[in-house]
This record gives structure tokens, sequence and C-alpha cells, in this order.
């Protein structure tokens, strides 16, 4: 299955010269969000991580259903001010804006082998602030995962660790 047949582009959102890829119609879809998250998980299989992180807020959508077709636990990494207790915060710049993401202190055992993944890699910032703040809390990031990469944006070279995606656009 050809995953693109089931992403839909719309331009100009949320800004004028954004193509913003759309995965509603891949999520609706029963056949092709098993076949997503059947892909995801092979290649997440093999880093045997402990924990699965996700993005707020898509990576959510797919980070925990791989959490728990792997039988791992899920963490959040989220939008500043809506974990409680203590929190380290990295602010990044995004393809549009800039945003800051947040992880609760202790979210993870020191050394547990933790796999990040989100919906989408565009500048990569949102998954260089998310591996830096992974690490600071004690993880060792092993892998990190996406559904689409905006290969023209050259993402890739930011993030550190393998990386696997399973739809690259080249524009
Ligand atoms: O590689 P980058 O340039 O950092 O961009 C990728 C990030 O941008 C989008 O999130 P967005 O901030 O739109 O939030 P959302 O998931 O809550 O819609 C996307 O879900 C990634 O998290
Ligand atoms: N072009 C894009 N489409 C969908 N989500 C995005 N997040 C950052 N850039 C994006």
């Amino acid at each position: 299955m050809d995953l693109k047949d089931h992403i839909r582009s719309i331009p100009d959102f949320p800004k004028p010269g954004i193509l913003f890829y759309d995965i509603s119609t891949l999520l609706a879809h029963a056949d092709a969000w098993q076949v997503t998250m059947g892909r995801m998980a092979k290649a997440a299989r093999a880093h045997q991580p402990d924990v699965i992180a996700g993005i707020e807020s898509r990576g959510f959508l797919v980070a925990a259903p791989l959490a728990l077709k792997l039988g791992c636990g899920f963490i959040m990494v989220r939008k500043k001010g809506k974990l409680p207790g203590a929190t380290i915060k990295h602010t990044y710049d995004l393809e549009y804006g800039s945003d800051t993401v947040e992880i609760q202190e202790g979210a993870v055992e020191p050394g547990q082998r933790v796999i990040l993944v989100d919906d989408l890699l565009a500048t990569g910032g949102t998954f260089a602030a998310s591996i830096e703040l992974l690490r600071k809390v004690g993880a060792e990031v092993c892998a990190a995962a996406c559904l689409i990469e905006l290969a023209f944006l050259k993402g890739r070279e930011r993030v550190d660790v393998p990386l696997h995606s399973l739809v690259s656009y080249d524009e």
C-alpha cells in the first residue's frame, strides 16, 4: 500500500507558502492506519525500546498505539504549561513559528531505551529539542520515528539517532 495515497496536501495552511500534509484522511481509513502502525512497529521493534515517547499533539496519535503494539510504556513530550510537577523545557523554531516543549522530571528511569515518535519531521527542531529533553531526564534515545518526512527541509541532519520515516516528500 502506498501511504501517500491516504495523505492530503493542503496549500497555504496554516500560513501562505506552506504545503500542509494532512494525516486526517489516513487516520480515518482503517486499513491505511493499520498498515502505518504495522510498518512503524516493525522498524521500532528492532531497537528493543523500553519506552515510547510521543510529541504533542499529532505525535500522540502515532506514538500511543505504537507503545501498545510493542508492549512498552508511553510518555509525553508536551507543549509548555500542560504537565504538572517538576519539568524541563526547551524552545525551538518550527517550519511556521516557534514552540516550547516540556517533559516531566522522572518520566523515564535512567538508562531506559526510548524511541521518540512524531507524525512529521519538517525542520527537525521539534525532534532535536525533544531528544535533548529526554537525555536531560536520563533516557537513552535509541531511535526516532515519524510517519512523514519533508526531506527537502533536511531536518534529518539535526537528528543524531537512527531515524525511520515511512513516507518522504521532496517538495
Ligand atoms: O520538524 P519541525 O519543523 O520541528 O516540525 C514538525 C512539528 O510540527 C508539527 O507540529 P505542530 O507544532 O504543528 O503541532 P500539532 O502536532 O499540535 O499540530 C508536527 O506535528 C511536528 O511536531
Ligand atoms: N508542512 C507541514 N505539514 C504538516 N505538518 C507540519 N508540521 C510542520 N510542517 C508541516
